[in-house]
């Protein structure tokens, strides 16, 4: 668990933080300039806060009023940038081994052979890195920082420099990581559907102050969060399982707290635990259940909160079971329903509308 309170002025830059990253992945997510990068450096011992304390499961690794300042390779975490910073005359077996060589042998808690085989990098270890793609250069990077057994992985937009492709190629390696290794990642991004794949916890960042913090689903499920997580981002995150396929209609049954939605089939295995993201703009309201309509998907549900975003926009917070939707309709079709917090209601998803990006594996 790593736990932080601190300030620092950096020119006309005030940081003003409080933030607890515990197990899983934390996201801290915010536009360019709201300090995410200020923050990692900090706890990472390679800038100093000009106070307060900065502790990982109750060991300090900096406090202002004790004079403690523990230099990074004392620190004992992980740390992997946006350029991979392999040592080139090295092969990769050498890049991997060297954080953990400099640990005494009962503290090398991570085994070479795991990290080598989730990585998927086993046929590398021979290379040097400029015989590497950007991608396995990438997958090096964050094996070195597995190997030297850290105590928290801080992981600094380690996807912006690589292509589409290679993006989605490593995403589900990181969304393992905190899991098998059950070390918790602190993981700096601008880019939301990184966040939305990979965080459990988000932390959201604006002017240098952490201006809200909780579970991933709950926050982007917030209308008034929106400025912070973006307008076209709009929609919930929702957690299910996989049920059963049906591959005759070429569909997938997934189960939610708040029942059960189609989609287009998926090749996850049944019981698999995935995280779904259910645009606002795609979801419609009816009042009554609606009968002799092409949508399969119809859920109960019971109306929480509408708020105006424009005028010609209202958002509308749904209660299905225990799980939020977040709704968008018009302010003309408001007009006719009149929705209200507390009325029962039903919601309407297309299952075209979810998208194969929209269902992720969270194994
Ligand atoms: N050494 C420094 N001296 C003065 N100002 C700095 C220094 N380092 C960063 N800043 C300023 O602090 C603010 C936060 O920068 P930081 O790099 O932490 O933001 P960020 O959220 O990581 O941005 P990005 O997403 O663009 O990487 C910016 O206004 C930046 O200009």
């Amino acid at each position: 668990m790593l736990d932080l309170d601190i300030r620092r002025r950096q020119g006309d830059f005030s940081l003003d933080v409080r933030l607890s990253a515990g197990p899983g992945v934390t996201a801290l997510y915010g536009r360019s300039g709201s300090g995410k990068t200020s923050v990692i450096n900090m706890v990472a011992g390679l800038s100093r806060p000009d106070e307060g304390v900065i502790s990982v499961d109750g060991r300090v690794l900096f406090d202002s009023q004790s004079g403690i300042d523990l230099p990074p390779e004392a620190r004992r975490l992980g740390y992997v940038f946006q350029e991979h910073r392999l040592f080139p005359h090295l092969s990769v077996r050498g890049n991997l081994e060297f954080g953990r060589k400099l640990l005494p042998v009962p503290e090398r808690t991570q085994s070479l052979d795991k990290v080598v085989q989730l990585l998927g990098i086993e046929h590398l270890l021979d290379r040097r890195p400029a015989k590497l793609s950007g991608g396995e250069k990438q997958r090096v990077a964050i094996g070195r920082a597995l190997l030297a057994s850290p105590r928290i992985l801080l992981m600094d937009e380690p996807l912006a420099a690589l292509d589409p492709a290679r993006k989605s190629e490593l995403l589900p390696f990181i969304s393992q990581l905190a899991r098998r290794f059950s070390i918790p990642i602190l993981y700096v991004s601008h880019s939301m559907d990184e966040v939305i794949r990979l965080a459990d916890t988000l932390a959201l960042m604006d002017g240098g102050k952490v201006a809200a913090s909780g579970p991933l689903e709950s926050l982007m499920g917030d209308p008034g969060l929106r400025p912070l997580t973006g307008r076209y981002e709009a929609g919930a995150v929702i957690g299910a399982v996989v049920s059963s396929h049906d591959s005759g209609f070429g569909i997938t049954r997934l189960a939610f707290d708040g029942g059960m939605l189609i989609v287009g089939r998926t090749e996850l295995a049944v019981g698999t635990p995935v995280r779904l993201r259910i645009h606002a703009r795609d979801v419609a309201i009816a009042i009554e259940p609606p009968e002799r309509v092409s949508i399969r998907n119809v859920l109960p549900a019971t109306v929480v909160s509408v708020a105006a975003a424009d005028s010609f926009l209202v958002d509308v917070v749904l209660a299905c079971g225990a799980t939020r939707l977040w709704v968008q309709i018009t302010s003309l079709a408001q007009a006719q329903l009149n929705l209200v917090p507390g009325m029962r209601v039903h919601a309407l998803i297309k299952a075209l509308t979810i998208a194969r990006g929209d269902v992720a594996s969270v194994e």
